[in-house]
Order: structure tokens, then C-alpha cells, then sequence
């Protein structure tokens, strides 16, 4: 990965009719990247993506890639794949055929595309079933088709739509490891789409948080998961436990309490459940859920900021329900936050 900018999204909005789905909107992407997309349903992931693609107008603002502005180049003229999240292969073809398609319509035939093919094939770790009908094939083996057509293609970005939420648990994380392994090998710059941040943080170079049509956060996985910079990203990467910060207070949804040390500069708070001392502590809890998970169990504690989730060795004895509880909310074990909703 590079660090020149490859493609890069200027000020960009997107709307359906009236609506605006995506307000100024600006992103620059390097050349090798693997980036994630990560937001909830209805953020303006989707729509981000087709309008990279070409296949959603650009209200205003502009696209460039590899130094040309494509913001009106149409959507077979731009270098970018899709994989859809239903892979839309063809079903009466084989394997080989599928993955010959594109290059076909290029007028490529005979030799060069054989060689092609069976290359695309080799990175996907499909050279055994060319000449497979696809409908014969397990779901993972699908998206390795789809996956090896647009690699073929030679774009200079490929997207992909939630490429492994049609897969079971399994099959995901081993398609998880095969898309970075076909990714670094063939160096293309990856941007996919997702609403699920186990997948985004294992997988992406960068993560670029949104929300509500506009970017909420961009980093690293490791800077997403322990720096979040804001209460939305937060709550979205298991942070269950937020409070505000007023005056050397902590502030819960239902009240608040005195801070037990030094508080940073910030607007807000976060916890995740493991970091939250049971059994000492300057404030009391008492337990209203216990919930059992092989390494550990998990404690709801009604308190007086609101409920505060707390996660403990399953080894250490259990406490029952209705337990009243020390606890502490350590400031310096804390992420700071720099916006709270
Ligand atoms: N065809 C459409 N017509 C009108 N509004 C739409 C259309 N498609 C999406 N929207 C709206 O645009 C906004 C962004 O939608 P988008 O599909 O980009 O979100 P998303 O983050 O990809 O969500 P999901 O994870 O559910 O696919 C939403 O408010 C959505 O309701």
C-alpha cells in the first residue's frame, strides 16, 4: 500500500429525489488499500458505493481516480468491479465461462484467455472446478467465482457489497482470510461494505465510520477499536458503558457521581465491560443480570448513572441476582471521547 492518493471522493452528495443519502462527503483512498465501509443499516454505505461504481448520480462534488475525474464517466468506463452480495453468476455456464465473461465482451478469446482464466482461477483456489456448473457449488466457492471475474478484470478498485454476510459462520472466517490473501497478492485496492465491525476490524487497512450520510470516524482497525472518537462509534464497537463528563462528575443516563480520579479533556467517557472493577470501588451496584459465557460472565448492575455492564473471570466465584455490589468506573481505564450525542 502507498501512500499517494488513488482515489479520492470531493464534497460528495448523493440523493433519491428530494432526499439527500450522503452530504459532503469527502474520503481519499490509497492505491492497495483494503477499506471498510462500516456503518449501520441505512448510513449511506450502499449508496457510496454505487456512486463510486457509476451506478448512482452524483448530485454535486466529485469523484477522482488515479488522477482522472470520473464523477460523469459511465459505470463501464471507469475500471471498478463489483461483487454483489448475491454474487449474480451465471447459472447455465461453468466456472470457466463465468469468469471468461468480461474478458469475452473485450473481444479477448483463444490462448491469452485461457491463461487469464486459469490465473483468475489459481488466486481464488478454484483451478480444480472450471468446468463446474456454479449452482454446484457451496456459497464460499460462489463468491470465489464472482471474486475471481472481477479480479480478471484488472480494475483499478473493486468494491464489494457485504461480501461474506451470505456465508455461514464457518465458511465467513475462512472467506475472511481468503479476501485479504487474494487482496495483498494481487494488490488491488479493495473497499467493502459492511455493517458488522467483527468483520470490518479483522479485515480492513482502514475503517471509515458512518453515520446518518456523513463520515462519524476514519482509522485503523486498532485506533477504531480502542480510540473511538465519538459516543455513536463507541457504543458501535462494544463500549457498553458511556458517560458524559460535567464539571469532575461522570453523567449516566440516571444521574450521576463523582469521578474517583483525575478526568482528561473530553466530552465523554467509555468502558468496555471487562474494564470495570466488581467488588471494590467508590460506588455501589446492585446485580439485575448475570449471564454466563465459558471464559467469562457478564453482570448488569443497576446503579445510580443507569445500568453498568461489567465482565469478570468465570473462574472468580459468581455473585446472585440482587447482590448489591462495589464497584468503580477508573477514569484511566477509560477511552476519552471527543463527542457525545
Ligand atoms: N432507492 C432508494 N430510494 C430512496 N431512498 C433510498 C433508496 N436507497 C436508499 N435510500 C435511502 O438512502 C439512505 C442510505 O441508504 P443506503 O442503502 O446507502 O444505506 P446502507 O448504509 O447501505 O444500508 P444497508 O446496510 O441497509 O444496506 C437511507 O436513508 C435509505 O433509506
Amino acid at each position: 500500500m502507498s501512500d499517494a492518493t488513488y482515489l479520492t471522493l470531493e464534497k460528495l452528495t448523493l440523493a433519491y429525489g428530494k432526499t439527500a443519502a450522503v452530504e459532503n462527503l469527502d474520503l481519499s483512498i490509497h492505491r492497495g488499500e483494503l477499506l471498510a465501509l462500516l456503518g449501520p443499516s441505512g448510513c449511506g454505505k450502499t449508496t457510496t458505493m454505487r456512486s463510486i461504481a457509476g451506478l448512482m448520480p452524483v448530485r454535486s462534488g466529485k469523484i477522482v481516480l488515479d488522477g482522472r475525474d470520473i464523477t460523469r464517466v459511465s459505470a463501464n468506463k471507469r475500471e471498478i468491479g463489483l461483487v454483489f452480495q448475491s454474487y449474480a453468476l451465471f447459472p447455465h455456464l461453468t466456472v470457466f465461462e463465468n469468469v471468461a465473461f468480461g474478458l469475452r465482451l473485450q473481444g479477448m478469446s483463444g490462448a491469452a484467455l485461457t491463461e487469464k482464466v486459469e490465473a483468475g482461477l489459481k488466486t481464488v483456489g478454484l483451478s480444480d472446478f472450471a468446468a463446474r456448473k456454479t449452482p454446484d457449488l457451496s456459497g464460499g466457492q460462489q463468491q470465489r467465482v464472482a471474486l475471481a471475474r472481477s479480479l480478471v478484470m484488472q480494475p483499478k478498485v473493486l468494491m464489494l457489497d457485504e461480501p461474506l454476510s451470505n456465508l455461514d459462520a464457518r465458511l465467513r472466517l475462512e472467506m475472511r482470510t481468503e479476501l485479504q490473501r487474494v487482496q495483498k497478492e494481487s494488490g488491488v485496492t479493495m473497499i467493502f461494505v459492511t455493517h458488522d465491525q467483527v468483520e470490518a476490524l479483522a479485515l480492513a487497512d482502514r475503517i471509515v465510520v458512518m453515520r446518518n450520510g456523513a463520515i462519524e470516524q476514519i482509522g485503523t482497525p486498532e485506533e477504531i477499536y480502542n480510540q473511538p472518537a465519538s459516543s455513536f462509534v463507541a457504543d458501535f464497537v462494544g463500549f457498553e458503558n458511556i458517560t458524559a463528563v460535567k464539571d469532575g462528575m461522570l453523567v449516566g443516563p440516571a444521574g450521576e457521581v463523582k469521578a474517583s480520579g483525575p478526568l482528561p479533556q473530553a466530552a465523554g467517557l467509555a468502558w468496555r465491560p471487562r474494564s470495570i472493577p466488581l467488588g471494590s470501588g467508590p460506588y455501589k451496584g446492585t446485580v439485575r443480570g448475570v449471564s454466563y459465557a465459558g471464559s467469562s460472565r457478564e453482570y448488569v448492575l443497576e446503579t445510580p448513572l443507569g445500568p453498568v455492564k461489567a465482565e469478570v473471570d468465570a473462574a472468580l466465584p459468581a455473585y446472585a441476582l440482587g447482590t448489591e455490589l462495589a464497584f468503580d468506573l477508573p477514569p484511566e481505564a477509560a477511552a476519552p471521547l471527543q463527542k457525545m450525542d
